[in-house]
């Protein structure tokens, strides 16, 4: 479940972005537009705790994230949102296995190395497991990435732009995945997005329009 209330965010040398109410239900699809610029990262980042809101409220799963301090939010974050980002932050100095094992010292729980192979396995890339990032596909990687979000069974799945460099095919593929991905661990999915297939693919999901409106404040 995602809650936001009259949030806005103001850049210390950017714009002033004011975001529209959402609800979004656990479990439930939503799809996040607007042109390139109009504050779909950051919109993100706020739900995810990244950034601290210059106003306005966000709750998630329950959790008012104002209510947290920065180290608990740090691990609230790693134990309750996936977040699958338009750059993969994946590390080349380590191993795949290594790279998904950081989540849970992000997340301060004990490391459980079945949970990784598990994960690798349910998104099809188990036998990556030695590799380094820098060795695979673009695809693969992707795979690797989301399978790092889904590690610890998240409350709430956040994409940023997750087709953008794929053709169609594999386009249609990661949608299709992230949904069975979000779905398999009963999370709700926002997939931020100006791509034309990803509206397609979800015709029907709930839909956040962000339109280039500047806070006043
Ligand atoms: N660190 C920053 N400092 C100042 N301005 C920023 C910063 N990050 C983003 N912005 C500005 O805030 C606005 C929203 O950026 P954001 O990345 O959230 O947009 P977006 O909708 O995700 O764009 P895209 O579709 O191109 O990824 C843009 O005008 C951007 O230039």
């Amino acid at each position: 479940m995602i809650q936001t209330h009259e949030l806005a965010y103001r850049y210390p040398r950017g714009p002033a972005l004011l975001f529209p109410d959402t609800e979004v239900a656990q479990g439930g699809t939503l799809l996040l537009q607007g042109r390139s610029g109009v504050g779909k990262s950051t919109w993100l980042s706020l739900v995810a705790g990244l950034l601290t809101p210059s106003a306005g409220r966000v709750r998630v799963a329950g959790q008012d994230l104002a209510a947290l301090r920065r180290g608990e939010r740090d691990r609230w974050r790693g134990r309750t949102i996936g977040f699958l980002p338009q750059r993969l932050h994946l590390s080349d100095a380590l191993s795949v296995e290594r790279n998904l094992a950081l989540a849970f010292f992000a997340a301060g729980v004990p490391e459980d190395r079945s949970a990784v192979r598990a994960a690798l396995e349910a998104l099809d890339v188990g036998d990556l497991a030695q590799r380094r990032p820098h060795q695979l596909s673009g695809g693969q990687a992707q795979r690797v990435a989301l399978a790092r979000a889904i590690l610890l069974r998240p409350r709430v799945l956040l994409a940023d732009e997750p087709t953008a460099s794929l053709d169609d095919q594999a386009a249609a593929a990661a949608v299709a995945l992230l949904r069975a991905t979000a779905q398999g661990c009963g999370a709700s999915l926002v997939l931020a997005t100006h791509d034309a297939r990803v509206r397609e693919a979800l015709a029907g999901a709930q839909v956040l329009r962000l339109e280039a409106a500047e806070a006043t404040a």
